[in-house]
Parts: C-alpha cells; sequence; structure tokens
C-alpha cells in the first residue's frame, strides 16, 4: 500500500483586496519529497507557504495536511502549526527567551511534553547542528548563520509532517549561507518532507526533487528539477531561468 500525499493543494485561490495573488493553485507533496517553489519576486510564494501554514486563510479552495483539510475554519491552526515546520527569512526566534526554551516551546506548550523530554530532544539535536553549547544563551548572541540553524532545529523539534522554508538564507551574509543549506541538505537526506521558496538556483537544483514554477499566482510549470533547469517547456520558466543561470 503507498501512503497517500502528506500535502495536497486544490484550486487553492488568495486575493488581497481586488488583486488575485494565487489564482487557483494546485499540488501534491507525497512523503520525502523535497519540492523547491521558484519565481520571480511577488509571484505569491511566500503567500503560497503563509496559507498551507495558516498565516493566511485563502479564499477559495482546498488544502489538505493528510488526511485533514486544513483550510477549514473550524480546524485550530496552532494543532496544524505543530504539525508542520515553518521557518522564514527573518530569524524569528523570540529575543527574550534562550535559545533552548526557543527550541522547546512548542513541544512544551502545544504537544505537552515534559520539559525533560523536550530538552533532551532539543539538545540532542542542537548538538546535531553543532550549538550545544549555546542552548543557554539569548538569540542575539549568535551569529545570522546560527540564528537560523536554531530556527530550523526549532521547526523539526515537534517532529512535523512537513518542513516548509522562506527564504531563509536571503536575509544571510554571504559566508553564512553554506551552513544553513548544508542542514537543509541533511534534513532532505533523511527523508524530511520539504517545500522551499528560493533564490538559489544552484541549490534547488541540486537538493529538490521537484520544481515548482511560479508566475502571477499561478503553477507555470513543475517537474523533475533536472528537467525544468535543463530543458524547461514553457518560455515564462526559460526566460526567469536565464536570468539566474545565464542563456543555456
Ligand atoms: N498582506 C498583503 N497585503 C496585500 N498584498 C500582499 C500581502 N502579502 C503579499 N501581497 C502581494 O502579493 C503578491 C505576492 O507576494 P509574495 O510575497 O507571495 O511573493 P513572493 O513570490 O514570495 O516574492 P519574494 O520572492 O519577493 O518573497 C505581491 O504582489 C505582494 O505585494
Amino acid at each position: 500500500m503507498t501512503a497517500g500525499p502528506v500535502l495536497r493543494l486544490d484550486g487553492v485561490r488568495k486575493r488581497f483586496g481586488d488583486t488575485e495573488v494565487l489564482g487557483g493553485v494546485d499540488l501534491t507533496v507525497g512523503e520525502h519529497d523535497v519540492v523547491a517553489l521558484i519565481g520571480a519576486s511577488g509571484s505569491g510564494k511566500s503567500t503560497l507557504l503563509r496559507c498551507i501554514t495558516l498565516l493566511e486563510r485563502i479564499d477559495d479552495g482546498q488544502i489538505w495536511l493528510r488526511e485533514t483539510d486544513i483550510s477549514d475554519p473550524r480546524v485550530p491552526a496552532d494543532r496544524i502549526r505543530a504539525r508542520i515546520g515553518t521557518v522564514f527569512q527573518q530569524f524569528n526566534l523570540f529575543p527574550h527567551i534562550r535559545v533552548i526554551d526557543n527550541v522547546t516551546l512548542a513541544s512544551r506548550k502545544v504537544l505537552k511534553v515534559p520539559r525533560a523530554a523536550a530538552e533532551a530532544r532539543a539538545l540532542e539535536l542542537l548538538d546535531r547542528v553543532g550549538l550545544a553549547d549555546k542552548a543557554r544563551e539569548y538569540p542575539d548572541r549568535l551569529s545570522g548563520g546560527q540564528q537560523q540553524r536554531v530556527a530550523i532545529v526549532r521547526a523539526i523539534a515537534t517532529n512535523p509532517e512537513l518542513l516548509l522554508l522562506d527564504e531563509i538564507t536571503s536575509a544571510l551574509d554571504p559566508e553564512l549561507v553554506a551552513e544553513v543549506l548544508d542542514l537543509v541538505r541533511d534534513l532532505s537526506t533523511e527523508g524530511t518532507t520539504i517545500v522551499m521558496a528560493t533564490h538559489e538556483m544552484a541549490f534547488a537544483r541540486d537538493v529538490a526533487d521537484r520544481v515548482v514554477f511560479l508566475d502571477g499566482g499561478v503553477i507555470v510549470e513543475e517537474g523533475p528539477a533536472a528537467e525544468v533547469f535543463q530543458r524547461p517547456r514553457e518560455e515564462r520558466t526559460r526566460a526567469f531561468l536565464s536570468r539566474f543561470l545565464g542563456p543555456s
């Protein structure tokens, strides 16, 4: 028996005022898939991720997280967010609490994991990313790359079914980008299901199984990363990629 998809979007539409920002998006993400959302600034990548994590409510369509219709307004958002780890461009660590408390907060408050167990898991994860010695620090004592690795650890601490990454290296100094991307690469190798919006085309090409090109709030093209990058079918995809990768 094959497991059903982790995430399924059916005809998702989102408007801000009179402007339609997502114009009917269908997307299926299977277990262990790593999907890269690419597209120009303003194409709707962040909005799509924000709709999946219920920071925005959709105007039409449905979003399924496994068997749960999470677009149903009766579904409690905090329960869903504990099932979806999210990391944004700006390091969203709480500045007034220590690294370890940032990492354990959702486990303790939402999933009611006892503090000792939550901290043991947090330390194990922090150790894996080389940051166990920072557990008792406040976030502003860490570099941007270290903060973003903590944000990723926080996102995976609840064992989410899906990890959403929204331009997580855009605010980093160039020399700090690699340490964050290496961690994402490790997670993908371990089988974490990931949807990431990214401008890092080389990374998307190397790590993603599937690439989804958004333009004007609709999916123009999607397919295996190697195919979309090497032989884009659509002119709009070609034009977009040639700006990043040079003409093919
Ligand atoms: N809260 C909001 N209110 C009004 N318009 C919004 C809001 N959020 C996003 N938009 C608009 O929706 C469109 C899509 O924005 P979105 O941030 O999803 O694009 P993006 O592809 O993620 O861009 P970038 O690569 O720059 O992050 C843009 O035109 C943006 O101005």
